[in-house]
């Protein structure tokens, strides 16, 4: 159990990031002023402080440097307020683990703390910090895909079964092979089992073997793809696609590591280090009795969860970047720039073929764009330009609504009372906010997560302000 401190005037984000430390058994006590806060976390030994910049009693970045210094600091993650380039900026410099922006939303603080506190398991494990990893052909450096790459690091550095999830197109395959290429099995084979392709009478043949005459057709005895991964990597692609006898099988070959191949009465080894992967939910494939609960465990030991691309703005304009030069070369055609508003639209649509379909509407993009040496929107994918032309007349016909509903109130009668200035503007703001929540809930129905992802607010605000105009979700 990690021990964790949070040196914050707000009391509302102390609760909450209270409230998501308990959630995942992590011990965590708060300060509201920075003179508490700085006394405790030098007086005891913390995993990691959260610190607000600021305070009314200081800034924290000036502290930063305070709390660090000891014999095996706490990680520092700064708290900034919206927009604040500069602080984020310095606060690495002085040595913070990462920051995260208000308003705060829970994904942007799991996500680092889970990082955070793995890195720190490894330390004190090891006592050494992180591998450098090898990750060419990787793109990105957004703070959900580096979370990821860390995860990545530390797997390689062992035998442990790892797991990857994520949308189609998200990357997995290219993860699982990078884990290869940077552990010591590196020089032995990468198996690929694509689960949802392998024929279902074939299955079993094809992982476990099979010996000559053990069925029609088997004219000579064959190894399966176990034993191909012997000292190397098995990679079980779409791994909720095995069927339940199978999982069931193929359990025991995690647990012992040998198998017996089809029509043989021997056992034999393989030491195969196991990453399987799945685009669908791995919980709801349990409780649809689709997964067996004991095989996710034992596949999960390690756990990378790729984001979808829609929610990594920064990368898609490198792999845009990374792409183009990559195709231009291949077709031997000069390097091509884009036009700000061709990145904004690939930056605003959602990519449900995540960067698979990112790299097909460059391919078209470019073939569309023939010689010219710019890329413009019109030379985007129909498909792709349709669906933002969609959303932007969406969002705006919900600008309009809002609008027009607090038309009423912003007139007056002749002889009606007229307010103060402050009072109403203060009835007209509470009215359109009023609104603004309820049109969310309800394109969202009631999905926090989607609305706070929507209005970019974070949801201890979200909640505040739906209690405030008593929607409920
Ligand atoms: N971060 C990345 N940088 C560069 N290319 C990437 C990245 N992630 C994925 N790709 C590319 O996108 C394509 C799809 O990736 P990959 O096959 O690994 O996805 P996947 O999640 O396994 O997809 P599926 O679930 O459909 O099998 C590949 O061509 C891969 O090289």
């Amino acid at each position: 159990m990690a021990k964790i401190l949070i040196i914050d005037d707000d009391e509302e984000i102390c609760h909450v990031l209270f409230d998501l430390i308990k959630n995942i058994n992590h011990q965590a006590e708060y300060f509201l002023t920075l003179e508490a806060g700085v006394k405790k976390a030098l007086s005891e030994e913390y995993d990691v402080v959260f610190l607000d910049v600021h305070m009314p009693d200081g800034n924290g970045l000036e502290a930063l440097q305070r709390i660090r210094n000891r014999d095996l600091p706490p990680e520092v993650i700064i708290i900034t307020g919206e927009g604040d380039a500069d602080g984020a900026e310095t606060a690495i410099k002085n040595g913070a683990w990462d920051y995260i922006q208000k308003p705060l939303m829970s994904k942007d603080i799991i996500l680092p703390l889970k990082r955070v506190l793995q890195y720190r398991n490894n330390i004190k494990q090891t006592g050494k910090p992180n591998l450098i990893l090898k990750r060419d052909s990787i793109i990105g450096s957004s703070s959900r895909i580096k979370a990821c790459l860390d995860i990545l690091a530390n797997a390689a550095r062992s035998d442990t079964n790892v797991l990857i999830t994520g949308e189609t197109g998200t990357g997995k395959e290219i993860f699982a092979r990078t884990l290869h290429a940077n552990s010591n099995r590196l020089h032995k084979s990468f198996v690929v089992v694509d689960c949802a392709a392998l024929p279902e009478n074939l299955v079993e043949s094809q992982l476990f073997g099979y010996e000559k005459g053990s069925f029609t057709g088997a004219d000579k005895a064959r190894g399966g793809l176990i034993k191909q991964a012997d000292n190397g990597t098995l990679f079980l692609d779409e791994v909720c696609e095995l069927n339940l006898p199978l999982q069931k099988a193929f359990l025991r070959v995690l647990q012992e590591r040998s198998f017996r191949p089809i029509g043989s009465g021997m056992e034999i080894k393989s030491n195969f280090r196991l990453i399987a992967a799945t685009n669908c939910n791995p919980e709801n494939m349990v409780e649809q009795g689709l997964l067996r609960k004991d095989l996710l465990f034992r596949l999960r030991t390690v756990h990378i969860e790729l984001p979808p691309l829609r929610e990594r703005d920064d990368d898609i304009r490198e792999l845009v970047k990374y792409y183009t030069e990559q195709i231009c070369s291949r077709y031997n055609m000069q390097p091509k720039g884009f036009a700000p508003d061709l990145l904004d639209i690939m930056c605003s649509y959602n990519w449900p073929g995540n960067i698979r379909e990112l790299f097909h509407a460059l391919e078209s993009t470019i073939t569309n764009a023939e010689y010219e040496p710019i890329l413009f929107p019109t030379h985007l994918p129909d498909n792709i330009r349709i669906q933002t032309a969609r959303a932007s007349i969406t969002r705006k016909k919900q600008i309009i609504t809002n609008q027009s509903s607090k038309q009423p109130k912003a007139q007056f009668s002749n002889n009606e009372f007229i307010p103060t200035y402050k009072e109403f503007r203060e009835s007209v703001l509470s009215s359109a906010e009023k609104n603004y929540l309820k049109h969310l809930m309800e394109y969202t129905r009631g999905n926090i997560k989607e609305a706070g992802r929507i209005s970019k607010l974070g949801r201890t605000r979200l909640y505040t302000l739906m209690k405030k105009h008593n929607i409920s979700r």
